[in-house]
């Protein structure tokens, strides 16, 4: 294998990127931004390692999600709070009702680049650039708009770091202290109809941390009540940006991508030869690959052999997406051949987007049950083949938006138009995902 720079992947081939028409203006944003602060510090980095690793070895579960697409213009605080509760309140749920321990990732403060099945979108007989993530161009349907501009890279990474800012201020400066989330998660769920199951989870948290108190432990000044770890992620498809943040780390001399604790490759752009695998193998960060329902065992194992070669616990993750449908058919096999390897891996299950259709009212969508039976199949295939099923990879935000159908709310075609809100594919709102994280919870449970 040839040696590994920064800028090796620029020799093979790509897939899914903007053509860019001012190259010297495109020069000049990667050195900007290389000029500029990393965004996370290896250090950071090398902790959601460690947890990953345990998860490998079955001994904790991965919650990563966030928006499909996080947008430029609904870029504010209370958008940004709300998610960061919602993951907070799923991880309390895995936790204590799936007794579990949790690694919160999220999909933001940089979840800006999109693949697209259609390089062109038409609307009345116009076709136009598909729209690309909001770091690579607008979504408003108009030709500048559509333009692929490198100074959106410069404005992605601003507000990635203004998000990231929020983000660990939430997680360290008491807004993610236990005793709180407790008083706010009340709130939150309302009007839920699980708001009894949850008020049951409230109150034996609340008599763990009385109990606490009472013996003295509360007054250790125990960090792990306090405080959160909140690791980011996004697909680091946009490899310009992705390769001007990354950095050579003081401490131990290698390449870290600091544009985000955790990235991954998609599906479409995990070809072996491609540029993706090629960046992907060099930097140091635990990285995620996502896997479609054609992924065959050998290119599997292949992949392994590029991305992970030291068989290290916690640098891979599996994010697999099948569909309800192809799962049954496509995952076992390959759990069997990684077992039987030895080879060393987080499972998670993306059960998002391998469901997508079009609702009869036009919109893109995914039904809650497809959705659910995805997650346990995956599990059930996880428990047959005995390997661990690691975590759950969603699309979802802390807002009310009517996007899936489906769930306890039981959304419907007719009802996707009140608040669809996505710029590319739909969320499950802060209701289905409460939902969700107990219907996940008893499969943990169960398979205890
Ligand atoms: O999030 C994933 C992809 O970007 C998305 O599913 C592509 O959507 P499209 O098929 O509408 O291009
Ligand atoms: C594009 C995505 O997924 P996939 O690569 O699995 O289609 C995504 O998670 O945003």
């Amino acid at each position: 294998m040839s040696q590994w720079q920064p800028d090796s992947w620029r020799s093979k081939p790509i897939q899914q990127q903007p053509t860019y028409q001012d190259q010297a203006l495109l020069k000049e944003v990667e050195a900007k931004l290389h000029s500029y602060p990393p965004l996370v510090f290896a250090e950071e980095t090398r902790q959601l390692y460690k947890q990953l690793g345990d998860v490998a070895e079955g001994r904790g579960f991965l919650l990563q999600g966030g928006d499909c697409a996080e947008s430029f213009d609904e870029f504010n605080a209370p958008k940004i709070r709300d998610t960061f509760k919602v993951i907070l309140q799923m991880a309390i749920v895995l936790t204590f009702a799936g007794k579990c321990p949790v690694t919160k990732v999220a999909r933001m403060a940089g979840q800006y680049a999109k693949p697209r099945s259609a390089d062109m979108e038409t609307i009345n007989g116009v076709s136009l650039p598909s729209y690309r993530g909001d770091i690579i161009n607008s979504f408003e349907f108009t030709e500048k708009s559509r333009m692929p501009d490198p100074n959106r890279m410069l404005e992605a990474y601003h507000r990635g770091a203004s998000t990231l800012n929020l983000l660990r201020a939430f997680a360290q400066g008491g807004l993610a202290d236990l005793h709180q989330v407790n008083r706010w998660n009340m709130t939150f769920v309302e009007n839920n109809p699980l708001r009894d199951r949850y008020q049951d989870i409230a109150n034996r948290l609340q008599e763990t941390l009385e109990f606490m108190d009472v013996i003295g432990i509360n007054n250790l000044n125990n960090a792990t009540l306090h405080e959160t770890n909140l690791f980011t992620s996004h697909e680091a498809l946009l490899l310009n940006y992705e390769q001007a943040l990354t950095r050579i780390d003081t401490l131990t001399g290698k390449p870290y991508n600091c544009s985000a604790h955790m990235v991954w490759i998609g599906e479409r752009t995990r070809q072996l030869d491609h540029a993706h695998v090629e960046f992907f193998r060099g930097i140091h960060n635990p990285i995620g690959v996502k896997i479609g329902p054609t992924m065959q065992e050998d290119e599997l194992i292949k992949l392994i052999d590029t991305l992970n070669p030291d068989n290290s616990a916690g640098r891979l993750t599996f994010i697999t997406r099948m569909g309800a449908d192809k799962l049954e058919q496509n995952l076992p096999k390959l759990l069997r051949r990684v077992k039987s390897e030895g080879r060393k891996v987080v499972w998670s299950s993306d059960p998002m987007h391998g469901n997508t259709k079009k609702a009869s009212s036009g919109y893109k969508t995914r039904n809650f049950d497809d959705i659910l039976s995805e997650i346990k199949q995956f599990f059930a295939a996880h428990a047959a083949e005995g390997t661990h099923p690691g975590g759950i990879h969603l699309e979802m935000t802390g807002q009310h938006v009517t996007e899936c159908t489906g769930g306890a709310y039981q959304i419907s075609d007719d009802d996707l138009a009140q608040a669809y809100k996505t710029q590319c594919d739909p969320r499950l709102n802060a209701d289905q995902v409460l939902e969700m994280a107990f219907l996940v919870a008893d499969h943990l449970k169960s398979g205890k």
